[in-house]
């Protein structure tokens, strides 16, 4: 049975003062350890939307269950401590060196300075941080913007929380950094299996990142699917507008090589050239664009079978004509 970790029933939510809910019945379930991006314009709800998990405000309507209990019921600080928060340019304490940003948290829990220092050092490492005193005593103003967020994440994982909500981390870094970041957060994710919550308006950055993406619109769920079923089976015209400026080549980079496994020829293997199952399918593409014929496919070092040209036309018309599903793929 799946392990639901967050749960919202018809949930509706508004401010004070205004005379309109900025969401609307908002029903949808987490597995334990899924890293859900939630994507959609300025203005659509999503940082609302997280400010409700963590109890920064509260439903006007419906129910919020967090391991199978309502968090109406419990402390806030209790909930906070399982719940590890990081917004858009860190929000860092400017006063705090970075030590003591990291060890806010555990200050508060009161546990003892080595078991403290212990875990600094341990989340400064994780995050590929020093763990020079030096680097420890600085301030934020001292730290670049992707140091500044990489505290950031190693403060909200101080406690070894269950969820990471993370509202647009990454939006004021520049591009390289940016993608830096992307790639060790998904590290973090595979390696320790946290449950990620992450407010993106970036579409690249909802389909790379998350397992299943929620795209909301003025306030409701249009879409809550696997970044391929957003593509393929768009559930309305949003959706399809969302991705349509899209090339088809383009879509490759959301799908993986395994998405394509029953494209796959049999035969002789060809070392010259090969790819990862779970890679990414465009880097088929770029082995054939450096002019290698055939891709060979390789499953945890076994071999699966290969692509040629062909196939790859043929994998890029599936997408184009949306009917993968129809013409006896995975998808
Ligand atoms: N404290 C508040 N009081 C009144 N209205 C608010 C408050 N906070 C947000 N809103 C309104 O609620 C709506 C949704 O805001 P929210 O911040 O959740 O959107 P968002 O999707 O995260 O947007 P962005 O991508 O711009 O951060 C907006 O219309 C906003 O003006």
């Amino acid at each position: 049975m799946q392990d639901i970790i967050l749960e919202f029933q018809n949930v509706e939510a508004g401010y004070p003062g205004l005379n309109r809910q900025i969401l609307r019945n908002i029903s949808f379930r987490i597995v334990k350890g899924e890293f859900i991006t939630i994507l959609g314009n300025s203005g659509s709800g999503k940082t609302t939307l997280l400010k409700l998990v963590n109890r920064l405000i509260s439903p006007d309507g419906g129910r919020i269950l967090f391991k199978g209990k309502e968090i109406a019921q419990g402390k806030p600080e209790q909930l906070r401590k399982n719940m590890g928060y990081v917004i858009q340019q860190a929000g860092l304490f400017p006063h705090m060196t970075v030590a003591e940003n990291i060890a806010v948290l555990p200050k508060v829990l009161k546990w003892d300075k080595k078991a403290i220092n212990g875990r600094v050092d341990e989340l400064l490492s994780m995050m590929k941080l020093p763990t020079a005193i030096e680097f420890k005593n600085r301030h934020p103003w001292q730290l670049s913007g992707g140091q500044q967020q990489r505290v950031g994440i190693a403060r909200a994982l101080s406690t070894d929380p269950d969820i990471l909500l993370m509202d647009e981390p990454f939006g004021a870094l520049d591009a390289v950094t940016r993608k830096e970041l992307q790639q060790e957060i998904k590290q973090l994710h595979l390696t320790f299996g946290k449950t990620i919550l992450f407010v993106t308006h970036d579409r690249q950055e909802a389909i790379d990142l998350g397992d299943r993406v929620m795209v909301l619109n003025d306030g409701e769920i249009c879409q809550f699917d696997e970044p391929r079923r957003l593509i393929l089976h768009p559930a309305g015209d949003a959706i399809r507008e969302l991705f349509h400026a899209d090339t088809a080549l383009k879509k490759l980079s959301y799908f993986k090589v395994s998405d394509f496994a029953d494209l796959l020829r049999e035969g002789q293997e060809d070392k010259g050239s090969s790819v990862e199952w779970e890679m990414p399918m465009e880097t088929v593409l770029d082995c054939m664009l450096q002019g290698q014929k055939t891709v060979s496919v390789y499953r945890e070092g076994k071999y699966m079978g290969s692509f040629q040209h062909g196939d790859l036309i043929q994998a890029v018309d599936g997408i184009e004509n949306q009917g993968r599903s129809q013409a006896g793929g995975r998808v």
